[in-house]
Parts: C-alpha cells; structure tokens; sequence
C-alpha cells in the first residue's frame, strides 16, 4: 500500500469545480476523459504484460474513461472486452462508448474473467452502497488482478462513509487528484497502490499527502540554543516525558530539558526538579514546551497546562492536556496531538470524514491538530490539509505517541510555523519508524 508523497487531494465537489475551471479555461472535459483513459490505458497495458484485458464500465463519466481505455489498448494490440452494467447516462460516457467498435457484454450475464480487471464502473459519483447482486457478480473477480479507475467501485470517494468496495484493487489510479477515500481507512486498504494521473487539472495546495521528511543539516551559525530549546514536562508516568525529550533530541531540538523526570535516555538531556518548571518556562532561550505525554487529568495537570498557556510559548498539547488546554488556548501558537478517543472527548459533535472532522478541529481550537492513527491527518486552522497515509503499522505501540509529540516540540522550538512543525515530525516519525519495521518500541524510535 502506498500513495504518492507530496500529491494534491480534492474532495469530489472540488474536484467537479476544478473540471469545470479546466473546461473554463479552453480545456473541453471530452479532452480530460481523453487523457484519464489514455493514462488508465498505458497502465493496464504495462500491467497485463500481453494477457487479456476485461474492463467493466458502468453508467457515468467512471464508465466514459473505461471505453476511452478499451479503445486505447486494442490500439497497442491487447485482446480487451468489455462489460457494462447499463448503457451510457452522460454525454461524454456516451461519446466514448460510441467511439468503441468492439463488442460490449452484459455486465448481468456475468461474463468470464480475464487475468487483468479494470474496474470502471463507478468513481466520484457513487451516490449509495452498491446493490447486493452486482456486489455478488464482482465478489467472483476476487482474486484476478484489479486496476481500480479513480477509486474502487463501492467506496465513497470523500471518505465519509464507510461502504466496502466489493472488489479490492492491486492497483488505483487517480484522476486529477486523490480523492480523501485513498488516504482514509477503511477504503485507503482497498486501493492497493495509490497513483495519480494529474491529467491537467490545477487541484492546488490546500490538501496534500505527506511530502518525503528531508532533514536539513544544521548550517555553519548554528549552536545548541539556535537550534531550539525545548521543554517537556512530566507527569506522574515519567517514562513519557522521557520517551518525548530523547526524541526531541534526536529531531534535532539543540537542548532539552525534561521538568520533574529522573530517568532520561540520554545524558544530554537536563532532567530538573519539577519546581523549576515555572521559571523554566519564562527562559528567553526556550522555543516551545511540551505537555501531556504520561499526565492524566487532574488539578496538577491543570496547573501546569495554565503555566505554559500563561508564558506565550508555542505548545505541543497531548492527551489530557489538550481537553485541559481548549479553554484557553486563545492566540497561543499550539500542536494538539489527540489520538481517536482523544479527539472525541476534545471536539464532540463533529461530523463528516476524518478530514473534515480534523479541519473542523483546527478551525474551531485556532491550532494545528494532529489526528492521530494508521491514516494520521493534520490540519491548520486556516483550512491547510496534510494526510499521511500509509505510516507504519509498526508504530501502533505504547510510548509512540510520546515520541510524536517530542519531535512536534523540536521542530516548534527551532521557529517553525506550527503546520509545518507538524508535517515535518510526522513525517520523521514515519520515517524512523519504516526504517526500523519489525518488532519496533517506541525506545527504538530514540536510541537507534
Ligand atoms: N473529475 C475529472 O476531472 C474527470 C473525471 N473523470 C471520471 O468521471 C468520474 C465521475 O463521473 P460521474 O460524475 O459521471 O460519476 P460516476 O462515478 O461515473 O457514477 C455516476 C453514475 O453512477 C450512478 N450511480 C451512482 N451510485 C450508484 C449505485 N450505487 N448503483 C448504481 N448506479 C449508481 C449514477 O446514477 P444516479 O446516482 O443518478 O442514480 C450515475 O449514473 C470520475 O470518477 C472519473 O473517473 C474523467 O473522465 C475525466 C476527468
Ligand atoms: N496502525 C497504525 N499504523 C500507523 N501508525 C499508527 C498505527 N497505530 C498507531 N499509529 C501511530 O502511533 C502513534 C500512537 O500514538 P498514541 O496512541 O498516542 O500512543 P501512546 O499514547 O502510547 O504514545 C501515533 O503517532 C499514531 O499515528
Ligand atoms: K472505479
């Protein structure tokens, strides 16, 4: 399973006003339909290796891009038939059936397999759950390999809801853009391999997938205060705050300091008595604190949370002290790093994808929240999107978290703006975490 990194994603509504900005702008949507079935055409091509081809089209524009592909590849030679499940409905899927000479089976009469599927039955217009008959008829493709045009047919493009898409894909092809679905569970698992045919579409900025982590050397100015100062403060579980300091360090924060933990994984690291934590915080040198990691609620949590928001440091917030937080986070430059049960006790009554869940977070806290889990997704308050699917299963394991939010402090405490603090210590923590795979803690993620 993979995405490609640094890619632009579009909702199906943005999606239809970026087409319709394409056509706007000279480009006829018949070309669009052209190009997106040339690109399936030149992938199902290098995928069936000269077997048979089998390409179900359904009612839409899905279907339209479906002919387009079957008349492209018996152009290059390979044996295409194709399957609808009824006629065209649109006047570009019609044009393009028109435009195929071969023969077009009944999708009903349940036609025989090919080594090779193409899926073109339905893409961002899926408006229900497929029926439970052509649910049956495509369960018997299982097992065949599987090109899925835009998305598996089945699963809502937007990722609000969960419907499973009968029939899984080896490999996706998105037009355009991805479409959330491809990097939200459930559908991201159903998609395969994610790619992206850009067919000429301007999809922008505001959601992305995560670009590659690319950790800059530290320059020839730099010294262990201008790299950034950080903070972290413990709680009654002080193996976290000390999970979250080493991995600052090893982010590249240039000094830590860890209030009230005794064992740190490093010498580097000050641990101090936990009553300097107050005068610590007022330190002109120090960049950002952290606050949460192994500290349930309770009136010290308060206090200390009240401590840091009174200094007018930029802040990682995690676990309890996100929800300790949200009153009176006001202006304060601030990461929340809520994992899914976190984040419904700290924003209730959400509704829509986890990224519209996210976005509404961050809109309504003014801070950048970090969704955490398999399909993690980040969100600025000014509507900046980033998803990481896929991370590594490997980091679903205790201490992890911690070490999240100590690479958020590092990248916090050397300036950056809180969004990209926070793509960029995801992405690191993806890394590390590829990098060391099986059989991973969360020590790892600092020592190694
Ligand atoms: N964006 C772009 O730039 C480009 C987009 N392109 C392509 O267009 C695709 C979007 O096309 P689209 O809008 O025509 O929708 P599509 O997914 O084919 O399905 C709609 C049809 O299915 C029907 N239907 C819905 N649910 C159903 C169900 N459960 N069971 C049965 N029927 C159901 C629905 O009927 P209705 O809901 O009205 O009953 C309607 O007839 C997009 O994914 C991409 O592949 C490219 O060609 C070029 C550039
Ligand atoms: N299945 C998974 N695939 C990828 N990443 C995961 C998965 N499960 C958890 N993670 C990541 O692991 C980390 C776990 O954080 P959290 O639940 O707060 O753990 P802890 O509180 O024990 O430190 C998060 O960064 C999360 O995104
Ligand atoms: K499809």
């Amino acid at each position: 399973m993979s995405v490609p990194t640094d890619a632009p994603i579009l909702t199906s509504n943005a999606m239809r006003a970026a087409e319709a900005a394409c056509a706007t702008g000279g480009t006829p949507l018949a070309d669009l339909m052209e190009r997106a079935g040339a690109a399936v055409a030149d992938l199902a091509w290098r995928m069936a290796a000269g077997a048979p081809v089998l390409i179900l089209c359904g009612p839409g524009n899905n279907g339209g891009d479906g002919y387009v592909a079957a008349r492209r590849l018996v152009e290059r030679g390979v044996r295409v038939r194709v399957a609808a499940l009824a006629e065209p409905a649109t006047d570009l899927a019609r044009a393009a059936r028109d435009r195929w000479t071969g023969p077009v089976e009944a999708l009903g009469d349940d036609p025989a397999p090919a080594p090779l599927i193409v899926d073109a039955l339905f893409g961002v217009g899926l408006s229900r759950p497929l029926a439970a008959d052509l649910a049956a008829r495509l369960h018997r493709f299982a097992g065949r390999r599987v090109i899925a045009v835009d998305v598996p047919s089945g699963v809502d493009a937007d990722g609000v809801q969960d419907w499973a898409p009968p029939l899984a894909a080896d490999v996706t092809l998105a037009l355009g853009a991805l479409k959330p679905a491809h990097v939200l569970l459930p559908a991201a698992v159903c998609c395969g391999r994610t790619l992206l045919a850009s067919i000429g579409i301007d999809a922008g900025r505001a959601m992305r997938t995560l670009p590659r982590w690319q950790g800059a050397a530290p320059d020839a100015s730099a010294h262990k205060f201008r790299r950034g100062m950080l903070l972290v403060r413990a709680g009654p579980m002080p193996g976290a705050a000390a999970l979250s300091a080493g991995a600052a360090l090893r982010a590249g924060a240039g000094y830590v300091v860890a209030s009230g933990a005794r064992d740190v994984p490093f010498a580097a690291i000050i641990a101090e008595e936990g009553e300097s934590y107050s005068r610590r915080l007022a330190d002109p040198r120090l960049g950002a604190a952290v606050v949460g990691p192994g500290y349930p609620a309770s009136a010290a949590l308060d206090r200390d949370v009240a401590a840091a928001l009174e200094s007018g440091k930029p802040l990682v917030l995690d676990a309890a002290a996100i929800a300790a937080a949200l009153p009176g986070l006001g202006e304060t430059s601030a990461i929340l790093t809520p994992h899914e049960g976190e984040f419904a006790r700290a924003f209730p009554g959400l509704t829509g994808s986890k990224v519209d869940r996210t976005r509404a977070a961050a809109k309504r806290a003014g801070a950048v929240v970090i969704h955490k889990g398999a399909d993690t997704v980040i969100a600025a308050p000014d509507g900046r999107i980033m998803a990481a699917w896929p991370g590594s299963p490997w980091l679903a394991t205790a201490g992890t978290g911690d070490v999240l939010a100590g690479a958020c402090g590092a990248m916090l405490a050397r300036g950056d703006d809180a969004f990209d603090a926070a793509v960029a210590a995801v992405g690191w923590h993806i890394l590390r975490a590829r990098a060391i795979g099986p059989g991973l803690v969360a020590d790892d993620l600092v020592k190694a």
